[in-house]
């Protein structure tokens, strides 16, 4: 049986004893490996009120199982190549973790091919069945994804630069990890911003800025290196099973949670976050944002740099133009 997005939050709303604002969220690429455990977790958070899923296979066993939890969202489930807009009809919040992962000796580039038209085939149905959604991008190449979203919403005519934004979480998520470890510090102490993209050396850890530390030279460059390639390590011990998923879903869940509050009225929520820019000449860039009611509603700039992170920098916008380019030229055709 079929229940509209709004039907089935109006009835989730009625029965929490708070009332909140309905989030209805939907999940592309949901019977994944990133999708199903990001899945249960968006189950779990309060202020989902719908959970609409979506995959090309295997969806009607995620959503059976899920829907057993004893949770306020009701979910659906949504199977089969093309079929992605009933899915997203009524969604406030499209996460989409739909693609490819890698194997051990590939870059994220090397997902383009396969990666790219998947994003735009869901864009499409995105801009067609909830243009006024936020939607928020993990299927990598990030770099390049974001931008082919961006120019298939602008085709329609749908593109809001503040509700497009590129998950850049788990690599701050990573940061904190590995500061908290080398600085002998309790994790939920430590907070990194990471600036740039999503890929190899344009993830750039701004470990200058975090407070109450102290790194040697040696440090710094060991830690930027093992967050900037945080990926690959995972993507080895997987040997070819995949790359991060439990750790991505953790991260997803979290930008999604802190997205939704920002959504309900809650103020002063920032994250890190890829999304349209000035900040650099790049035109997609990751740095601090605030969340807001309408989605991204500042984005802020990097602060100072140290020579090393200067120099990081430096090298990365190039590529950051050079894969949005990709991106945008791919859209193109
Ligand atoms: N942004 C980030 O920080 C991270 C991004 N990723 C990326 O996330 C993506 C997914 O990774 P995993 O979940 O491990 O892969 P996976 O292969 O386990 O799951 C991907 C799911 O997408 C589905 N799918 C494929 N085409 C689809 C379409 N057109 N519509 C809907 N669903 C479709 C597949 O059926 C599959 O269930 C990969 O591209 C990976 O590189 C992974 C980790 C971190
Ligand atoms: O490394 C990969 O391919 C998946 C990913 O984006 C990450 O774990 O940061």
């Amino acid at each position: 049986m079929m229940h509209s997005f709004a039907a089935r939050a109006a009835r989730a709303a009625a029965s929490t004893k708070t009332v909140r604002k309905a989030s209805n969220v939907a999940v592309l690429g949901a019977a994944g490996g990133i999708g199903q455990p990001l899945s249960l977790l968006l189950k779990a958070d309060p202020l989902v009120s719908g959970l609409s899923l979506y995959d090309v296979v295997n969806t009607p066993g995620v959503a059976a199982d899920l829907s057993h939890c004893n949770t306020p969202a009701t979910v659906t489930g949504v199977t089969g190549v093309g079929n992605a807009e009933e899915a997203l009809k009524g969604a406030d919040v499209v996460v989409i973790p739909a693609g490819v992962p890698r194997k051990p000796g590939m870059t994220r580039d090397d997902l383009f091919n396969t990666n790219a038209s998947i994003v735009a085939s869901l864009a499409e149905a995105c801009a067609k069945a909830c243009p006024n959604a936020c939607y928020l991008i993990i299927s990598n190449p990030v770099n390049s994804t974001v931008p082919i979203f961006a120019e298939t919403l602008k085709k329609h005519g749908v593109y809001d630069k503040n509700k497009l934004i590129g998950v850049t979480t788990l690599d701050v998520v990573r940061a904190n990890t590995f500061v908290a470890e080398n600085q002998g510090k309790d994790v939920r102490d430590v907070k990194v911003d990471v600036i740039g993209g999503h890929a190899g050396t344009t993830i750039i850890p701004l470990l200058s800025q975090v407070p109450s530390t102290s790194f040697s030279d040696a440090d710094i460059e060991a830690l930027t290196q093992r967050i900037m390639f945080g990926g690959d390590e995972v993507v080895k011990a997987k040997d070819g099973a995949g790359s991060a998923t439990l750790s991505m879903a953790y991260a997803g869940a979290h930008f999604t949670s802190q997205l939704l509050k920002a959504l309900d009225g809650q103020s002063g929520i920032q994250e890190c976050a890829f999304v349209e820019s000035s900040v650099t000449d790049a035109p997609y860039f990751s740095t601090p944002v605030t969340l807001g009611p309408g989605g991204v509603s500042e984005v802020h700039g990097y602060g100072t740099l140290s020579a090393y992170e200067q120099d990081v920098l430096d090298k990365a916008v190039p590529d950051l133009i050079a894969q949005a380019e990709k991106g945008i030229a791919f859209a193109a055709k």
